[in-house]
């Protein structure tokens, strides 16, 4: 039986524990997920970061839906991942998770209009024509391309594209969005404006908001980052705005390490080395904190 923890929370939007994603290739196996522990919040928004191949977009697609774990545990909202039937599945895409790729075009469709993309998922999802007009002028206004109902994407700007993209998304009232790289093909002020959207419809509409991200001004910008090194999540960043002694406000930021249920946390390399750490330490239990020692008897 599973005890259950704050990844069981009502609030809990995301839970992912122990997750691990394998990929077959002939006889090649690649562990694109190791293991990764996630918990996010009802209505957070994150940033996720890590090297190329670190188990990013592997992530993201199991969290859309699109694929599926090998093990371990992932729950969005009352679904869990690992035992949804096909039809489920379908019932999952369409109506809790909003997903939105990194590129542009590969989000729209070149012959229909900002206002008929929007309108696509609603009609699958067999919404009312009244509803369905609506919902797709209030989703492109809040977005700030209300202007452009009527242009297809070769008339749009990347960075309307992607807004576009986004109102498709948000389209079915998802109660997350996933986006992979939203800012990847912008350049730095058509990228904050991307982010500012994001931000905005994560506040209106109180969905969650999962950002993979290589760009720091997106990672910078949120109250939690979280890492991925090797399939696992590694440590996580939290920003608060603090009052500054003239009145005015600064961003703290801290850096935390990620421990999993068996209580298992990764030592950085360079605090390894500093101490010359290798396989045995000695673990002390103070009044407020645990000690990590190199072990006097060994060589090192
Ligand atoms: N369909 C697949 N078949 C085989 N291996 C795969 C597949 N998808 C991903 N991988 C492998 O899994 C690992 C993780 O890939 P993933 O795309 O999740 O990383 P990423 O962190 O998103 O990288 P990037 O930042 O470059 O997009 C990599 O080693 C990748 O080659």
């Amino acid at each position: 039986m599973h005890e259950p923890t704050a990844a069981d929370a009502p609030e809990t939007m995301i839970a992912c524990e122990n997750l691990v994603r394998i990929y077959q290739t002939g006889s090649v196996e690649v562990q694109a997920l190791q293991g990764l522990d996630l918990v996010v919040g009802r209505g957070e928004m994150i940033a996720v970061v890590g090297a190329s191949g670190s188990g990013k977009s592997t992530l993201l697609s199991i969290l859309a839906g699109i694929d599926a774990p090998t093990a371990g545990r992932a729950r969005v909202g009352r679904w869990d991942l690992l035992g949804m039937s096909r039809a489920d599945r379908v019932r999952y895409r369409r109506h809790t998770v909003g997903f939105v790729r990194q590129q542009t075009s590969s989000n729209l469709v070149p012959y229909l209009t900002a206002h008929q993309m929007v309108d696509l998922p609603m009609t699958a999802a067999r919404t009312p024509a009244r509803t369905r007009r609506r919902r797709a002028t209030e989703l492109l206004e809040a977005l700030g391309v209300g202007g452009c109902a009527d242009r297809r994407p070769g008339q749009l700007s990347g960075g309307q594209q992607m807004r576009v993209a986004i109102a498709v998304a948000l389209a079915n009232r998802p109660q997350v969005l996933l986006a992979d790289e939203p800012t990847g093909e912008l350049d730095t002020a058509t990228s904050a404006e991307v982010f500012d959207a994001l931000h905005d419809v994560n506040r209106r509409f109180g969905v969650t908001v999962v950002i993979v991200t290589h760009d720091p001004e997106v990672s910078g910008r949120v109250e939690r980052t979280v890492a991925i090194r090797d399939g696992r999540t590694s440590s996580e960043v939290l920003r608060r705005t603090a009052e500054a002694a003239d009145g005015g406000t600064h961003v703290i930021a801290e850096e935390y390490a990620v421990m999993d249920r068996a209580g298992r946390v990764q030592v950085p390399r360079d605090y390894r080395e500093a101490l010359a750490l290798t396989r045995r330490v000695r673990l002390t239990l103070e009044a407020d904190r645990v000690e990590i020692r190199p072990d006097a008897g060994s060589d090192a």
